[in-house]
Order: C-alpha cells, then sequence, then structure tokens
C-alpha cells in the first residue's frame, strides 16, 4: 500500500494501533549491513550494578569510585536501591502501556512531528515523513520540570495519569540529581557543580514496541549515543537494549527493580573525555510488547558547556573541546543525523 503522504494520519502510522500484523511492511527492512541478524545477543554479566543503599553512610566513598570506573569503562550502568519505589515503577509503567493501548482517536490528538511540541506522540522518529527507513517503535515525550509548568499539556487519561506521573518525575529527578551529586563528587568538581542550568530541563520519553514479525530485519532504535547530561531508563521486564563494547553488541539484562544509567554526551564533554556515554539500540521481539520509560536531564538551551577547570587542573590536562551553548550542540547533532562523534567533532579543538 502506498498513499500520499497527506492521505496518512496518525491512526494509520502508529504502530500501537495495529493488530494482528503477520508480516514486516517493506518500509521497516533495514539495508542488509544495519540489520540485527538472527545471532541472539544474550544478557551480559558485566555490565556493572550500582548499590546506593549505604550512599549516607562510609561505604560512599567506594560507591562514587563504582559509578566513575562504570561510567569510563561503559558509559552505562544500572542502579538498584535508588530510592524509587517498586509500586511507584510498576503503577507508571501501567499507565504508559495503558496509554499505548487507548483507541487511536484517543491517541491522535498527540500525535505531532513537532520538536517543539509540549506533548509529543509520534512514531519512529520525527523525521518519519523523510527518512528511508523506519523504525519499529511509537514514542511518547513531554517535559516534566517544573512539574506546574508542563502537567498542564499531559494527557489527562488514562486515568490518574497525571497525578501518577508527576509523583514518578519527582522521584525521577531526585534519584538523577542524587547520581550528578555523586559523579560530581567522584569528579572532584566543586559541590553543586550539575545543579542550576545544567539540570534544568526534565523529559519522560516513552518508548513503546509492539511485537515484530521479523525482529532480524529491523531495529526498535538506532545506535546512537544520549545527547544530554544524563538519562535513566525503566526497561521493565522484557529484553531489547544493547550497548556497543569494544566493537560487539551486548545485551543489558532487564532487571525490573533497576534503573539503566546512560551518562549523556554532555557528561562527557565536561569530563573532558573522562567519562564516556554508551552507544546503544533496541531490537525487537517477535513475542510481546516492550514499554520502556526513559528521563533525561539536559542543560538549558543558553548555558555554556565546556570542560570543567577542575577537571584541567587536578591532571594539567588541556582541553579537548571548546565552550558551546547546548543549542548550539544540539542543532549540531540533529544536523548530523544524531551521529554523536560527528557532532562532537565539530567543537574539538
Ligand atoms: O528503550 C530502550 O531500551 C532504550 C531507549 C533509549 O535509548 C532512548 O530513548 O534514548
Ligand atoms: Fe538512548
Amino acid at each position: 500500500m502506498c498513499l500520499p503522504m497527506h492521505a496518512v494520519s496518525s491512526m494509520d502510522v502508529l504502530t500501537s494501533n495495529w493488530s494482528n500484523i503477520q508480516s514486516l511492511p517493506e518500509s521497516y527492512v533495514f539495508p542488509l549491513e544495519r540489520r540485527p541478524g538472527t545471532n541472539n545477543i544474550p544478557a551480559s554479566k558485566d555490565i556493572p550494578i550500582i548499590n546506593l543503599e549505604n550512599i549516607y553512610g562510609p561505604e560512599r566513598p567506594e560507591i562514587v569510585q563504582h559509578i566513575i570506573k562504570a561510567s569510563q569503562d561503559f558509559g552505562l550502568f544500572q542502579v538498584i536501591n535508588h530510592g524509587v519505589s517498586r509500586d511507584l515503577m510498576d503503577q507508571t509503567m501501567r499507565i504508559f502501556q495503558d496509554f499505548f493501548a487507548s483507541p487511536a482517536e484517543f491517541k491522535s490528538r498527540f500525535y505531532s512531528n513537532d520538536l517543539n511540541s509540549s506533548c509529543r506522540l509520534y512514531t519512529s522518529t520525527l523525521n518519519y515523513k523523510n527518512e528511508t527507513v523506519h523504525y519499529w517503535r511509537d514514542n511518547l515525550t513531554h517535559r516534566c520540570h517544573p512539574l506546574e509548568d508542563h502537567i498542564i499539556h499531559w494527557p489527562e487519561n488514562p486515568s490518574g495519569y497525571r497525578n501518577i506521573i508527576g509523583k514518578y518525575s519527582i522521584e525521577a529527578r531526585k534519584f538523577l540529581l542524587t547520581m550528578l551529586e555523586l559523579i560530581c563528587e567522584g569528579m572532584g568538581l566543586e559541590t553543586g557543580y550539575f545543579g542550576g542550568e545544567l539540570s534544568k530541563t526534565q523529559l519522560i520519553s516513552v518508548n513503546h514496541h509492539i511485537p515484530c514479525p521479523n525482529p532480524s530485519l529491523t531495529l526498535g532504535m538506532p545506535e546512537h549515543c544520549d545527547p544530554n547530561l544524563i538519562s535513566m531508563l525503566q526497561q521493565g521486564n522484557i529484553s531489547g537494549l544493547q550497548a556497543l563494547k569494544d566493537g560487539r553488541w551486548i545485551g543489558i539484562e532487564p532487571l525490573p527493580n533497576a534503573f539503566v544509567v546512560i551518562p549523556g554526551l554532555q557528561l562527557r564533554v565536561i569530563s573532558n573525555g573522562k567519562l564516556s556515554s554508551a552507544v546503544h539500540r533496541v531490537v525487537t521481539n517477535s513475542k510481546e510488547s516492550r514499554t520502556t520509560i526513559g528521563t533525561f536531564v539536559a542543560p538549558s538551551s543558553d548555558i555554556l558547556i565546556r570542560p570543567a577547570d577542575s577537571v584541567l587542573k587536578e591532571s594539567s590536562l588541556t582541553p579537548l573541546y571548546r565552550g558551546y551553548t547546548y543549542k548550539e550542540f544540539f542543532s549540531m547533532f540533529t544536523g548530523n543525523n544524531c551521529e554523536a562523534e560527528r557532532a562532537l567533532e565539530c567543537f574539538k579543538l
């Protein structure tokens, strides 16, 4: 079926509106070299698991070092005993699963491919109309901080949406700011370095993948690095997330009680390359729907980002990157097809 673009509505393109799909539409089939293939990639036992249970006790310096090492070696790790209750995590997951299962007419109210829209539901990427291949995912994204400025733009249904997602956003922010505080200590930065404008923006970004008729031919999300300051991910209990380590893809085990934490590209720059940000992607599966909840903290648009003075001084290093605003970075990132290395190249000294 090939419809002229103006005739295509959100009802048709959102995969969460499809039922009983038996074969993968042509427009989702990747060129050979980008297909994930049929090799089953098992969950890696090497991914660091950080336990925050005793961060306010004598073990804190050890935990901080564990986080720094995980950020250097993997650019991604899991965190347990993070302070967000299992009950709130489960309720939040249920709200989003119910959102994607809602009638197409209801969801069409939120459909938008505009990066600036306050609450956007879209499929594949924001570039759906021009991309050559589509990704097997729907996504709902909106801002969360300060809550009172944004909550009015959120869906009111499923019932309890604003109440539950409001609570989750506050708890997720507390958790990410704690992670940033620990990273700040581990890098020897002045207290509060990541507070204020560097962590002002907060987005919740929910991915939903329906079962895919042929997971070997397509992807749920492209390989990418997160462009922001820091990300957390509630993976639920269905696998799909993979990270690139030493040139090979490894599976990130879905641990229902854990958050996956990914230092973003801005942490790589501020640490002058000491911390890394994992390249990751999402593969699909043919059996079960997968819903994941990402929370991203990012700098405000006009703040200057550059390698931190104290990082440079401590080891008499020369800066690897020039200063830039997050707005400038983000436009380079999207202008370079969201390829991290190409975007960073523009700011290298
Ligand atoms: O859904 C996932 O497992 C990963 C999501 C992700 O990488 C992202 O939203 O940036
Ligand atoms: Fe990501």
